[in-house]
């Protein structure tokens, strides 16, 4: 059978005859990165989208002011529900949805952004039965318009510092919501500012003087018909962000604003008319629809890389710059191993945190089922696990598209390479749903206490049962026979393990010499959080092993096997200080990574196009003039900045009305 190599009538020559030295089917690779039927259902929503021109951007977003973001956002997201049952299987499947909207309206956001990835999970997880019918249904048949209010202007990291009170009047049978602070104004949620008319906003619980920390209560802030805000309400946009600028991230402050007692999502903790209070059935369940975003936030950023790898790529194959042999003509500059080595391990790392996020999902689903029983046993595993993930993954996903724009040289630096906005929409991930090295730190934590349970021979489960092994002296990288790797695999857990037992004993010292736990914590807080990057990036690695040893299709099992050991080599190498300090590596070792991975960039050469069109991107999606799948780059970056504001007159007013007169008044000047 014939593999699938996506060419198109009027492609690029160039780029044509790229994708015919693919060694695989891109379509059975996009089935391995996607799963086979979200694959086939993304190429065919996307045939969808391309044939519904009222889904259409009606311009390129970057000649756009804000307002205009957010209108053209909010005319795009209702015709996209409006043809929902048309283009989509299932609209409940959020994966499907996600890559509805990712065609139609991009990643800049829309009304029901935060709607969809927090207020109605929030709801799910944790309103009771009677409140799901109450606000659910009405959600989820966009009745009304949710956002998710935690933060706050003065709090984001620190939720026991939340200032916002819910105080309990049993007389009335409500709660009072007031901001009583301007450092307690709601400060960020997104679409607060002009979009919603519900939030879900945590709160102080205080009953008879006493509080019970933050809990979440429904409100409703706006007027259903006139939109306006209710009375005791303030409400307004909290101004431009560095990206995400078609989202109206919002400031919310209360004036002893009433609510039922009926609107506390009760679940699991209650408080009941005689305010007596229940207790939930863990501490943290109330925190679920953060954990909710971290988990779908892994294969999404994993995207965003693999959207920017996909850009530089394809650009790098068209672009020629250079002569390698004198003479010989210029060259694609995807022929330099510089631009292999910037570019092939950012590809490498897409398809693994695509891989992460697919498990991530499982094991959420996995909790989330459970919590609807009563169960929390995997809680803190899902916890530690995804908050270490949302951190390596978003760091190193922005590092790595830092390095795709880059390597567009300046092209990449116009918003018409596509790169600007989907980084800036990246690179918030680092810091909402908890800032990186706040949830590193929660990820050291308990593998500090898994420290604990291994010396008593014991394990906490299956992500740290490595700690359990005993640690080998030497690697056996370039020992064994040659295309064997797993001794890199093992170094990956050689290299974690031992800084997890390096700082859990130096904290036992600090604490042994009489040091309390807390400052002992903070002296060691930098290496703690390395061991927190390090147990993640071995996890990664880990992933993408098994992901490698599950693909039936011998090519494509190949391909990726290919980008798998270029993964283990170059992160190896980023991380090489951890495995020289024991001397676990040797130089010689260092030296045949080293090699080993200028070899693979070779192999991997010829695929390069059919691994970014594997991710099967439609340019719709793309929003890239350099990463076009015909690769025309040239004539339609032209004609883009034809587009520009700038050029809608030969002469802008702001030359009459100053430089002219300035040179008018130098040149009469210098007459005198
Ligand atoms: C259709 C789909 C469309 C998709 C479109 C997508 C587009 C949308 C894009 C949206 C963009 C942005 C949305 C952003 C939203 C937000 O940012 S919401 C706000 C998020 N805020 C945070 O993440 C705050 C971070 N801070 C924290 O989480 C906590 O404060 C912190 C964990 C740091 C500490 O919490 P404390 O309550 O103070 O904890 P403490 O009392 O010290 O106890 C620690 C203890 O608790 C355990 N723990 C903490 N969190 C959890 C949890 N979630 N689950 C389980 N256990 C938890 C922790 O491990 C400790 O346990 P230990 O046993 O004591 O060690
Ligand atoms: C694009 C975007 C969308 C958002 N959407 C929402 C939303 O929908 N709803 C919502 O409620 N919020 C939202 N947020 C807010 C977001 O969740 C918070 O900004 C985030 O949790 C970080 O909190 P902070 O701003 O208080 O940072 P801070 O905690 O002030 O962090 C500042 C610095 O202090 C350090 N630091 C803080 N605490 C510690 C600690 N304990 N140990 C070590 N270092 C520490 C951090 O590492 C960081 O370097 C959004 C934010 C952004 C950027």
């Amino acid at each position: 059978m014939p593999l699938n190599k996506e060419i198109q009538p009027g492609d690029n020559d160039e780029l044509t005859r790229e994708r015919l030295q693919a060694t695989f089917d891109t379509q059975q690779m996009a089935a391995a990165l996607w799963g086979s039927d979200l694959a086939r259902k993304r190429r065919e929503l996307a045939k969808k989208v391309d044939k519904l021109t009222v889904l259409h951007d009606s311009k390129d977003m970057s000649f756009m002011t804000r307002e205009e973001k957010l209108s053209e956002n909010a005319r795009k997201v209702v015709q996209m529900f409006a043809h929902v049952a048309d283009i989509v299987e299932d609209p409940s499947d959020d994966a499907e949805m996600f890559h509805l909207s990712s065609n139609a309206i991009g990643h800049e956001g829309h009304p029901f952004g935060v709607h969809f990835v927090m207020f109605i999970p929030a709801l799910k997880a944790q309103a009771d039965d009677e409140q799901r019918e109450k606000w659910l249904m009405p959600a989820l048949g966009l009745q009304l318009i949710g956002t998710y209010a935690q933060t706050e202007l003065g709090h984001g990291t620190n939720l026991r510092a939340l200032e916002t009170m819910a105080t309990f009047d049993k007389a009335t049978d409500e709660f009072v919501i007031h901001t009583p602070t301007v450092t307690a104004l709601k400060w960020w949620p997104g679409s607060l500012g002009k979009s919603s008319n519900h939030a879900v906003v945590s709160a102080n619980l205080i009953i008879d003087g006493k509080s019970y920390g933050h809990h979440n209560f429904m409100v409703q802030i706006r007027d259903e018909n006139t939109h306006k805000p209710l009375k005791g309400i303030t409400v307004g946009d909290i101004g431009p962000k560095m990206a995400y600028n078609a989202s109206d991230n919002g400031f919310l402050g209360f004036d002893h604003h009433r609510i039922p007692r009926r609107n506390m999502l009760m679940r699991h903790a209650k408080v009941d008319k005689n305010g007596v209070y229940t207790k939930p059935p863990h501490a943290k369940i109330g925190y679920s629809a953060m954990v909710h975003v971290r988990s779908v936030m892994i294969g999404h950023q994993g995207m965003f890389l693999g959207s920017a790898s996909t850009i530089a790529i394809r650009y790098s194959l068209v672009r020629r710059q250079g002569e390698i042999k004198e003479g010989s003509g210029e060259v694609k500059i995807l022929d330099y191993q510089t631009q292999q080595h910037r570019l092939f391990p950012q590809l490498a790392r897409a398809y693994v945190f695509m891989f992460a996020g697919k498990e991530v999902r499982e094991l959420y689903q996995k909790v989330l089922s459970d919590m609807e029983k009563g169960e929390t046993t995997l809680l803190a595993d899902l916890h530690a696990l995804t908050s270490g993930l949302k951190s390596v993954v978003t760091h190193l996903c922005v590092a790595g598209m830092e390095q795709c724009r880059m390597a567009c040289g300046g092209h990449g630096y116009s918003r018409a390479s596509g790169i600007p906005e989907i980084w800036g929409v990246a690179v918030g991930g680092c810091t909402y749903e908890g800032e990186n090295m706040v949830m590193l730190l929660q990820l050291a934590r308990y593998l500090m206490k898994a420290v604990k349970e291994t010396k008593k021979g014991k394990s906490l489960g299956r992500l740290v049962d490595y700690l359990l092994l005993p640690q080998d002296r030497h690697s056996l990288i370039g020992r064994v026979p040659q295309g064997e790797y797993g001794p890199h695999l093992a170094a990956f857990e050689h290299i974690a393990r031992r800084q997890i037992f390096k700082v859990a004993d130096e904290l036992t010292k600090l604490q042994d010499k009489g040091m309390s736990k807390e400052i002992a914590w903070q002296k060691k807080a930098v290496e703690l959080q390395r061991a927190a990057r390090l147990h993640t990036r071995f996890y990664l690695a880990a992933c993408f092993h098994r992901k490698v040893q599950s693909v039936v299709d011998g090519r494509i099992r190949e391909a990726l096997a290919d980008l798998y050991h270029l993964h283990l080599n170059y992160e190896l190498l980023d991380m090489v200080n951890y495995a020289l300090e024991d001397a676990y590596l040797k130089a010689d070792q260092v030296d045949f990574i080293r090699e080993d991975m200028y070899r693979l960039l070779e192999t991997i050469r010829p695929n390069a196009i059919s691994l970014v069109d594997a991710f099967e991107f439609s340019d719709r999606e793309l929003r890239s003039v350099l990463g076009r799948r015909d690769g025309h780059v040239y004539e339609n970056l032209y004609k883009w900045a034809k587009e520009s504001e700038l050029n809608r007159a030969d002469v802008l007013p702001y030359f009459d009305k100053y430089l002219k007169p300035m040179m008018l008044a130098a040149r009469q000047r210098s007459n005198i």
